[in-house]
């Protein structure tokens, strides 16, 4: 299977609708791949928090059609990444959109853990409650956006449901580029499955972004990493070898769930 994860910059000097059409212009360059893979919040930036409520699109807004179009121009799976949400009857939430190759929506999943405890999107969006899985061809696709990454039940109630294919869309900040590495290969290891992690570079809102896109396999191997700047990192990568994994080393089997509270003697 190819993956093209395109990590995009995000910076003020370009508007939301130019970046939104240079976008397109990539993913159907990705004509050939299997799947393609957008960052979080691509068209406003992750941190531009004022821009959230003057950007926010219904579900079927221009990103939506845009992306929509570009899947099905490339052929491909698309992953558009997240948009900031209007729900009509809602709050704003931080919506992941993922096309099929013939440009359907194949699945919409609203970002459960949300980011900047007392500010930001945390104060901003309303939460999602339901886990997300998509069926490919060959794999089955679990769906997380950036701070999720953070949350390993999360992932753990995504093998539940068949992932094999962990896919996280985000907008991380360098300041703390080392966890996202090590939470990247450590949700791949706990969890025996590919890990596809796609960041944004440039800086907006004063908030240099890490970059360094990366997708590890089910043993922990680093396959592809990006660097700093805006790239396409393109990865061929076996499904075969999660079921490989499990199997040969079947640690996930060993889970004990329900385990009782601690009980106090004193
Ligand atoms: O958890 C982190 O350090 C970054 C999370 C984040 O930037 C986000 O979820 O938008």
């Amino acid at each position: 299977m190819r993956a093209s994860l395109i990590q995009i910059a995000v910076n003020e000097d370009e508007s939301v609708d130019s970046r939104r059409h240079r976008v397109a212009a990539l993913v159907r360059e990705q004509a050939g791949a299997d799947l393609v893979v957008l960052p979080e919040l691509w068209t406003t930036g992750a941190f531009a928090f004022e821009e959230f409520g003057r950007e926010a699109e219904p579900l079927e807004g221009p990103t939506y059609e845009t992306m929509a179009k570009a899947a099905s121009d490339a052929g491909v799976w698309l992953h558009a990444g997240s948009i900031p949400e209007r729900d009509p009857q809602g709050p704003l939430y931080n919506t992941s959109l993922i096309f099929s190759p013939s440009g359907e929506l194949a699945a919409a999943y609203r970002k459960i853990h949300r980011f900047g405890f007392d500010k930001g999107e945390a104060v901003l969006m309303g939460a999602g409650r339901d886990l997300v899985t998509v069926r490919l061809p060959g794999t089955t696709l679990g769906v997380a956006t950036c701070y999720d990454l953070r949350f390993p039940e999360l992932f753990r109630g995504l093998v539940a449901a068949g992932a094999e294919t962990v896919v996280i869309p985000a907008g991380w900040p360098e300041r703390r580029r080392a966890h996202w590495t090590l939470l990247a290969q450590a949700r791949a290891v706990e969890n025996q499955a590919f890990v596809l992690a796609c960041g944004t570079a440039g800086t907006h809102a004063g908030v240099p972004q890490a970059g360094h896109s990366i997708v590890v396999d089910p043993w922990g191997e680093v396959l592809a990493e990006a660097g700093a700047d805006e790239e396409i990192l393109g990865v061929d990568f076996d499904p075969a070898k999660v079921a490989a994994t499990r199997e040969q080393f079947p640690a996930l089997k060993d889970r004990v769930l329900g385990l009782e509270p601690p009980r106090n003697r004193s």
